[in-house]
């Protein structure tokens, strides 16, 4: 039998107010920052001993003994235990490939609710042992006899304790995502003051969003804080102006400082999903739709594209889908991983070239109109708690369109490590 399928309603989002890495939640794990977020949207939503379809989430940096992240999360939040859940990881686009995945099985039928999100912290990093001791440690604890004991650590060297820290950057050429992102603003002549440009007003859009009570019903406050802790309403070009760049710094002429990157930040996010049935059932608002969704990869190992530049390439892949233009949006949130990220995505979709050569297309998707461009904020004021992001902005502009009113929709761009980007449409 046929089933039709339906489009997933977003009902509502909540997240922990986002922490600079080693400050507020320096002692608050993965699942303690989940279950807290969860609860929060238990407590919004009134679902304390409900179940829903499924529980999605993730987390980028993930401790060993965390197997099942997300359903250690539901046990210890007030959701029914008999609520499914599991982990997805998809790098800083996990929260958004956790929505698509309860949204198609709700489009499908196959649930009716459940709730996606993510976490990261990157105060409490899984440390790993030495591959060498790893091994030792297998061995040794096989063991039986002294004998045995003893001859499993032999040969080992004093520096194979050492632990190994995970570092942010890429596997395969052991470039930090900045020093990738600093090549492709380098290639696409991305300046230094339109990034402090679009660092000043991600920072005034999120103290201005604050103010204005927007994150009231979005934000529960968590371990004492009540705002994101990265976020500096006084942020202006002069200060931005006195930062020594810290990335791509072989180069002189290098443009990329702490300020026009996002921070290492803690947090976690959640989006509860649901069919309009579900929904009305249960008294509950839809703010928007989750219309569809887009992945891309790009080979920038061998094949000279930016680590960060796939959104450029999953968001024409869309628009054809859904037969619309780049400029058919009334909002546009794409994650600030870097301002010079954003910035280089803008300037590909604009360029003849890039459209004709690398999309295969015939024209240039064109400009978009800068003053739709998260006008909320974004990561590098909110900070960037990798799995968490997606959360943050399907929460974010769910609620945009529903204050905009019906028939409004919005594009969500987020690139990923390893090459990865996931692409979103929302309407109301
Ligand atoms: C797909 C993706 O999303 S890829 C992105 C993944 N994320 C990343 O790669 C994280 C990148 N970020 C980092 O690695 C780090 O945050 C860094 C290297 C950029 C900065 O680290 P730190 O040097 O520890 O940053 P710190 O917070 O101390 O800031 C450095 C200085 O800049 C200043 N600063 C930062 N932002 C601002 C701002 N908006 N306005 C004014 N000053 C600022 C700080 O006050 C600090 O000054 P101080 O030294 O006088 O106190």
């Amino acid at each position: 039998m046929a089933t039709t399928p339906r489009t997933a309603a977003i009902v509502g989002g909540n997240r922990i107010p986002f922490a600079r890495s080693n400050s507020r939640y320096a002692q608050a794990s993965n699942q303690d920052m989940l279950t807290a977020t969860l609860d929060g949207l238990v407590a919004r939503f009134g679902l304390q001993g409900q179940q829903v379809g499924e529980v999605v989430a993730g987390a980028v940096l993930k401790h060993a003994r965390d197997f099942n992240l997300t359903r250690e999360a539901v046990l210890g939040s007030r959701l029914s235990a008999s609520t499914p859940a599991y982990d997805v990881q998809q790098a800083c686009g996990t929260g958004l490939e956790a929505a698509v995945l309860v949204a198609n099985k709700i489009a499908l039928g196959q649930i009716e609710s459940g709730i996606a999100g993510g976490t990261d912290t990157t105060s409490d990093a899984p440390l790993a042992v030495n591959e060498d001791l790893r091994r030792v440690l297998i061995r040794l604890n096989s063991a039986t006899t002294l004998g045995d004991r003893l001859k499993a650590l032999r040969g080992l060297r004093p520096g194979q304790l050492a632990p190994e820290i995970p570092r942010n950057a890429e596997p395969r050429t052991g470039l930090a995502m900045g020093d990738h992102a600093a090549i492709t603003a380098k290639e696409w002549e991305i300046g230094r003051e339109e990034q402090d440009e679009l660092t000043v007003r991600s920072h005034q859009n999120l103290a201005a969003a604050y103010d204005r009570g927007f994150f009231d019903d979005l934000v529960t406050p968590y371990l004492g804080l009540s705002r994101d802790q990265n976020l500096r309403p006084d942020s202006s070009m002069e200060k931005l102006a006195k930062l020594a760049p810290v990335f791509g710094t072989g180069d002189p002429a290098a443009t990329m400082t702490a300020g026009n990157s996002t921070p290492l930040t803690d947090g976690a996010s959640a989006v509860l999903l649901a069919s309009d049935e579900w929904a009305a059932e249960r008294g509950l608002p839809v703010l928007a739709h989750l219309v569809d969704a887009q992945t891309a990869a790009v080979d920038y190992v061998h094949g000279g594209e930016g680590l960060l530049m796939a959104p450029a390439y999953a968001v024409p892949v869309l628009l054809a889908r859904q037969g619309l233009t780049l400029q058919d949006f009334d909002f546009y949130e794409i994650h600030e991983a870097f301002a010079s990220t954003v910035l280089a995505t803008m300037k590909a979709w604009e360029d003849p070239g890039f459209c004709k050569e690398r999309l295969g297309l015939d024209a240039p998707l064109g400009a978009i109109d800068r003053s739709k461009l998260n006008v909320n904020g974004s990561s590098l004021a909110a900070g960037h708690p990798f799995a968490a992001t997606g959360g943050r902005i399907i929460a974010t502009l769910a609620k945009m369109l529903h204050e905009a009113g019906p028939g409004r929709r919005g594009l969500i761009s987020i690139c990923a490590a390893g090459g990865q980007g996931v692409v979103a449409i929302l309407e109301s």
